[in-house]
């Protein structure tokens, strides 16, 4: 258990020069996993070295593979070869991560072995079904706590077969799953999505070398289809920023009167820009220079500057691609001109806290007017006047809550205090020191 950590943010002048934000979440689990099972050497360069990929790197090394992270700062992944995990001597233990514990129980279940799942009290709360519904389609099984949340088992099986699932929620982490069991599968594993979530498992799979395809189907959904057991071979691969990451200073450097940021490399993966999508529609001055692919993922360097915001509607289509961003987006919003409607928000209620009660809950504190919506939006009134501040903010072991409100913390008339920043290491090791780098003044509360 960490020890709670209280921090305070607290009003600003300009925010200026360059972060380097760490490597993208969800590119770093796959690289593990996936250089996990594959053929010899995996190279990884720029891996995030937060909580939530360390517990990736730990499991896989339980599984039987090597990961270690090289004197030169480059990770290096030994891989088993497709089917050739063992099981694990200890439980594993995924703390605070979705991410790490949905995808991992996809790939183990197409192995004859048993695997014990558990996390924090926070990944404990979150639901599991959604996955082990369709690994048992296939041929695993699950035995665990009622209701479907961790600490589960998961009995594995080498005789998996292929499935055609369609999702039920637009979730990236459910359809990782299913394709990496179906990767293990003799035979062809298709998900169908309604709507287009994060497609870094298709690319990154492909990268290894194993067939994917995408179709898109009469009524518009995307078919994703993996051949399964493929000779996947050792990768060198490049971890862009996290563009969910640099949302955070970001939205610093939009908020502070005279601020420029430089945030060199982000990920600007069209499924995970939406956030920069509908913060220039709310008229910021972000400039997407040097755009380039590494590795096979569209980066650029984000030039922010600050300038007024103005509210909008924020369509529900939208979500998934800006799903871990909407806290972020609320607190912009609390400091723009007018009202912003965030439609569709119903997946926030199960993310590591319920995400659009925590942020409803803090800007209320905060002095901001909001409303939840019984379809699940969040309706934000902005005044274009620095909000009040003064408070202190419940966190409920969210990383993504405690980095919203400290950046907020910076435009309000009175400091905020967010009740625990520890959980920030998940996913932004060095957001404190970085932050008051370029001007922030976020300390021990
Ligand atoms: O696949 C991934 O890496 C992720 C998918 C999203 O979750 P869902 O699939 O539950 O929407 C996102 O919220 C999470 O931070 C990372
Ligand atoms: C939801 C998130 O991650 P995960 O689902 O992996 O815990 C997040 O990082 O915002």
């Amino acid at each position: 258990m960490l020890q709670a950590k209280p921090l305070r943010s607290s009003s600003t002048g300009a925010l200026a020069g360059t972060i380097r934000v760490p490597g993208d979440k969800s590119i770093s689990h796959r690289s593990l996993m996936l250089g996990a099972v594959a053929v010899g050497e995996t190279v990884i360069h720029g891996l995030l070295e937060g909580e939530d990929v360390l517990n990736t790197a730990a499991a896989m090394r339980l599984l039987g593979a090597q990961a270690e992270r090289g004197g030169d700062g480059v990770w290096r992944v030994r891989g088993v070869g497709l089917g050739g995990l063992g099981e694990p001597a200890q439980v594993l233990d995924m703390g605070n991560s979705g991410t790490a514990a949905r995808l991992l129980m996809g790939l183990v279940a197409s192995h004859p072995i048993i695997c014990v799942f558990t996390g924090d009290a926070s990944l404990n709360k979150r639901p599991m079904a959604r996955v082990t519904g369709p690994l048992e389609q296939m041929g695993a099984r699950f035995v665990g706590r009622s209701g479907g949340r961790l600490p589960l088992t998961v009995v594995g099986s080498d005789r998996t077969v292929p499935i055609t699932y369609r999702l039920p929620v637009a979730s990236a982490q459910v359809k990782s799953a299913i394709l990496l069991c179906g990767l293990n599968t003799a035979g062809t594993t298709t998900v169908i999505e309604a709507e287009p979530t994060r497609d870094h498992t298709e690319l990154m799979l492909r990268h290894f070398g194993a067939t994917v395809t995408t179709e898109r189907m009469e009524d518009g959904a995307l078919a994703v289809s993996v051949t399964g057991q493929p000779e996947l071979t050792g990768r060198t691969i490049v971890v862009p920023a996290d563009p969910s990451s640099a949302a955070f200073p970001a939205v610093a450097a939009l908020l502070r009167p005279g601020s420029e940021l430089l945030l060199p490399g982000v990920g600007m993966n069209p499924r995970r820009t939406g956030l920069y999508d509908t913060l220039v529609e709310m008229g910021a001055d972000i400039a997407f220079e040097n755009r380039r692919d590494e590795a096979g993922e569209p980066v650029a360097d984000l030039r922010v500057k600050h300038g007024p915001l103005k509210g909008i509607v924020v369509p529900a289509d939208r979500a998934p691609s800006m799903i871990d961003e909407y806290p972020i987006l609320a607190a912009a919003a609390a400091c723009a001109e007018g009202t912003t409607v965030m439609l569709g928000l119903k997946e926030l209620r199960v993310k590591e806290s319920d995400r659009l009660a925590m942020v409803a809950d803090g800007l209320t504190k905060c002095g901001v007017k909001v409303e939840v919506g019984a379809d699940d939006s969040l309706t934000v009134y902005g005044t274009g006047k620095p909000p009040q501040g003064g408070a202190t903010v419940a966190t409920a072991m969210d990383h993504r809550i405690a980095m919203s409100f400290l950046v907020l913390g910076m435009a309000t008339s009175e400091p905020v205090q967010v009740d625990d920043g520890a959980f920030i290491d998940t996913s932004f090791p060095g957001f404190v020191a970085l932050m008051n780098g370029v001007g922030a003044r976020i300390a021990g509360a």
